[in-house]
């Protein structure tokens, strides 16, 4: 594996008297895929908005590339390629699927979200989102208005606006959820094709997808780390299954 991208150290995050995320030390390294995992409650959304920057940790470090970002906010964060995968909710669903893409980038490059109408007629925009869905083998639904994609397709959607912006880190929020058994099969093989390519944390309760993608696999229980280390070594410590049977009781 390639050099420390991001980085955290003792990293913790209080609400009122709970330590939500609680002195973690965490490495991604380039072209790596790390899952991280944990029973509900855990703090694994708490530990990606302090990556992101959607949270300011109460203590600790964040550092990207060996510069501390711990105080930066998330578009800061942005520019320099933090990317996390856009929410359904930001996707305008009257807009075809190239141009919620072409939007994005649109909006990465400084423009104001107002001149939306606009979008359809940049050329290079519109160019550079249809290259981005035929690299992702998502060209079938380039023409389709967004509101006609499925539950599963608008997530690939996501993560297409968030790679448009060619991202150094790739932050996914729980990718399959909601998605049904096929739906998840594609979802997997879609991250499967961005492995190497893009430093990617996924946080998914889904452990077919964990132990199909990952190369490392981080686990954190009660807003601490329990474990790190390869797929099979991880799923095999004593530690990480009473995490995971003194939490909501959720199969490994
Ligand atoms: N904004 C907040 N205010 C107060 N408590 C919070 C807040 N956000 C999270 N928490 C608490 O922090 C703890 C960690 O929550 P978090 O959502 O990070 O866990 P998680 O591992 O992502 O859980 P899940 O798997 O259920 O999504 C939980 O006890 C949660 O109730």
């Amino acid at each position: 594996m390639g050099k420390t991208l991001l980085q955290t150290a003792g990293v913790t995050r209080r609400f009122g008297g709970l330590n939500a995320v609680d002195g973690v030390d965490f490495e991604l390294r380039t072209g790596e895929l790390v899952a991280v995992i944990g029973p509900n409650g855990a703090g694994k959304t708490t530990f990606v908005n302090l990556l992101s920057g959607a949270l300011r940790p109460d203590a600790g470090t964040v550092t990207f590339e060996g510069r501390d970002i711990s105080r930066l906010p998330m578009d800061a964060r942005a520019r320099l390629g933090i990317a996390r995968s856009f929410q359904i909710a930001s996707i305008f669903p009257e807009l075809s699927v190239v141009e919620n893409v072409a939007l994005a980038a649109q909006a990465h490059a400084g423009h104001s979200f107002h001149f939306w109408r606009e979008v359809a007629d940049e050329a290079p925009l519109r160019r550079k989102a249809q290259a981005q869905l035929a690299d992702l083998g998502l060209s079938d639904c380039a023409d389709r208005p967004a509101s006609q994609l499925s539950h599963g397709e608008k997530r690939l959607l996501e993560i297409a606006m968030a790679l448009v912006v060619e991202p150094r880190v790739l932050l996914l929020d729980e990718p399959m959820a909601g998605l049904g058994i096929a739906e998840a099969r594609r979802m997997i093989d879609f991250i499967a094709g961005l492995k190497g390519r893009f430093s990617i944390l996924l946080v998914e309760h889904d452990m077919e997808a964990v132990f199909t993608l990952a190369d490392r696999v981080f686990v954190l229980a009660s807003g601490a780390r329990v474990a790190d280390g390869p797929p099979e070594v991880v799923r095999a410590d004593p530690r990480v299954q009473l995490a995971y049977l003194g939490g909501e009781g959720e199969d490994l």
